[in-house]
């Protein structure tokens, strides 16, 4: 077994230990601006700081607390991760998904995905709505997996929780999520560029995740991924704003009332 899976067993036997539960059922991963909602998903049973648990790294980017939550929702134990690691970090792609493969060495075969993402169309450009992810492009550049292990990604979002996500709330717009590097924003170009791809939001996390998420562990079955993006801002050149992490946040914190309302909604019924 690669190390990076030997360090998700680790990971998760200590979060095991350290919050009294055997097995985990979700988990909900929460991007930037998304962890002021966390209150929503019920009071803590425990919270570990990520640096305390194997292979994690630690919190770098303003927003993300580097913290688990342990909580009870609908009768399911949950894991909240209060942010997460990003690519353009520099840890590379096992740290980035780590928290993931985390998640499914402790039994989650359900998995949440939030982020924050710049709009590329008039449905997606609605600042401070969340928008449900059909699919993702992985413009990275890099990859979380190696070696002769095909992975289908022809439902990498899956059907079932898209159909839950869109009954609890018929307003969701959905969307193609292209993921890249970052720490840049993109150009204008780029931009123009994405939108040819048929990108609807663009951010800098996600795909890698949801990537291994389907592949799961040499003894941990695939889990099923939802998705959600907080359109935090009009993506570069399509509006004469400029882009800074502190608005993303704002919009964020602004919006906290209703993405806690979503995912305190669905989380019950994944
Ligand atoms: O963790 P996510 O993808 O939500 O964070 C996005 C991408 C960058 O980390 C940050 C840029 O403002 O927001
Ligand atoms: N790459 C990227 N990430 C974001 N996160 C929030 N907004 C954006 C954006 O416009 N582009």
């Amino acid at each position: 077994m690669s190390d990076a899976f030997v360090r998700a067993a680790e990971a998760a036997q200590a979060l095991r230990e350290r919050a009294g539960v055997a097995s985990f059922d979700a988990a909900v991963v929460l991007g930037s601006g998304w962890v002021p909602a966390a209150d929503a998903l019920g009071t803590p049973s425990a919270e570990i700081a990520v640096t305390d648990l194997p292979g994690f790294a630690p919190p770098a980017v303003a927003g993300h607390a580097g913290r688990i939550r342990v909580v009870e929702c609908g009768g399911r134990h949950v894991l909240v991760f209060l942010g997460r690691t990003h690519l353009y970090e520099g840890h590379g792609t096992d740290a980035v998904v780590h928290g993931v493969r985390t998640a499914l060495a402790a039994g989650v075969r359900t998995v949440v995905l939030t982020n924050a993402a710049g709009g590329l169309r008039p449905e997606t450009q609605r600042v401070g709505e969340p928008v449900l992810i059909s699919d993702h492009i992985n413009l990275t550049g890099d990859h979380p997996l190696t070696g002769a292990t095909f992975v289908d990604m022809s439902e990498a979002y899956s059907a079932r929780l898209r159909d839950l996500a869109r009954t609890a709330d018929p307003s969701l717009a959905e969307g193609v999520y292209a993921a890249l590097r970052g720490p840049t924003y993109e150009t204008p170009a780029e931009i123009r560029m994405l939108r040819t791809l048929g990108a609807d939001l663009v951010g800098m996390s996600t795909a890698l995740e949801t990537i291994a998420a389907r592949r799961g562990l040499p003894d941990a079955e695939p889990a099923e991924v939802l998705a959600f993006s907080l359109v935090t801002n009009v993506a570069a050149g399509l509006s004469d704003r400029h882009l800074d992490h502190a608005e993303v946040l704002a919009e964020g914190r602004a919006a906290a009332a209703r993405m806690g309302a979503l995912l305190a909604t669905l989380v019950p019924k994944l």
